[in-house]
């Protein structure tokens, strides 16, 4: 897992996707690349996340897959076959936390509250997400969650854009950020790959922006 955080940590932002149709797969993973995020969180919102995922990471095999909206384990278990290094959910499912810790598979659940962080603790984990981020308090709920729970680090998802990354990176209890501004659905059908690359970058540039000051 800590080969797998670090890597989240150096990049700063995750690409949170939403793909309907696998063939955008490799596209999204060139501009991803290309633009500086040699990673992604594919969504199993979609049937298309399953092969999206593989095709991307026979493609790409040092970008860093995560599997979001995992719900299940036989989720799971499809993730990881098609090459997702970790998994990660909208909320705290017990079931499909054991299972991943069961296996050795890294895992970062989403909390919102206290007694859900308190779960994750309690297993040992030392990385959450905090989903949904900004419409569950923000930053004020973060730092006033992480006082009490001082061994883990949280990455945020959820209403999170380039107006407001600062505020979030900016916190030592926060090693990186989901967020899906670069890579939108509407841009993702219109076949906008130049688009994402170049949004992409600004990430990027945004991330080494925060972190020089
Ligand atoms: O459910 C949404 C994704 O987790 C990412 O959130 P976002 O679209 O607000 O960046
Ligand atoms: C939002 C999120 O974390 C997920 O769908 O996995």
């Amino acid at each position: 897992m800590s080969n797998i955080a670090d890597k989240f940590e150096e990049l700063g932002v995750i690409p949170v996707v939403v793909l309907n149709d696998s063939k955008d797969a490799l596209p999204l993973a060139k501009a991803l690349v290309e633009g500086g995020l040699p990673c992604a969180e594919v969504t199993f919102r979609t049937e298309a996340a399953e092969e999206s995922i593989r095709l991307m990471h026979e493609a790409y095999p040092d970008m860093v897959l995560a599997a979001g909206t995992v719900l299940t384990t036989e989720q799971v278990d499809r993730a990881v076959a098609a090459g997702a290094s970790v998994i990660v959910s909208p909320g705290f499912d017990p079931e499909v936390v054991d299972y991943c810790i069961s296996k050795n598979i890294p895992v970062m659940p989403g909390i919102v509250t206290p007694s859900e962080l308190a779960q994750a603790v309690k297993r040992g984990l030392t990385r959450v997400k905090f989903f949904p981020a900004t419409a569950a308090g923000g930053i004020k709920m973060i730092k006033a969650m992480c006082a009490a729970y001082t061994t883990v680090r949280i990455m945020p998802t959820g209403g999170i854009n380039t107006s407001n990354l600062e505020e979030f990176l900016s916190c030592d209890k926060i090693f990186c950020c989901g967020g899906s501004w670069m890579v939108k659905g509407d841009m993702i059908k219109a076949g906008e790959f130049d688009k994402i690359q170049k949004m992409t970058e600004e990430a990027v540039a945004l991330v080494k922006e925060i972190r020089s000051k």
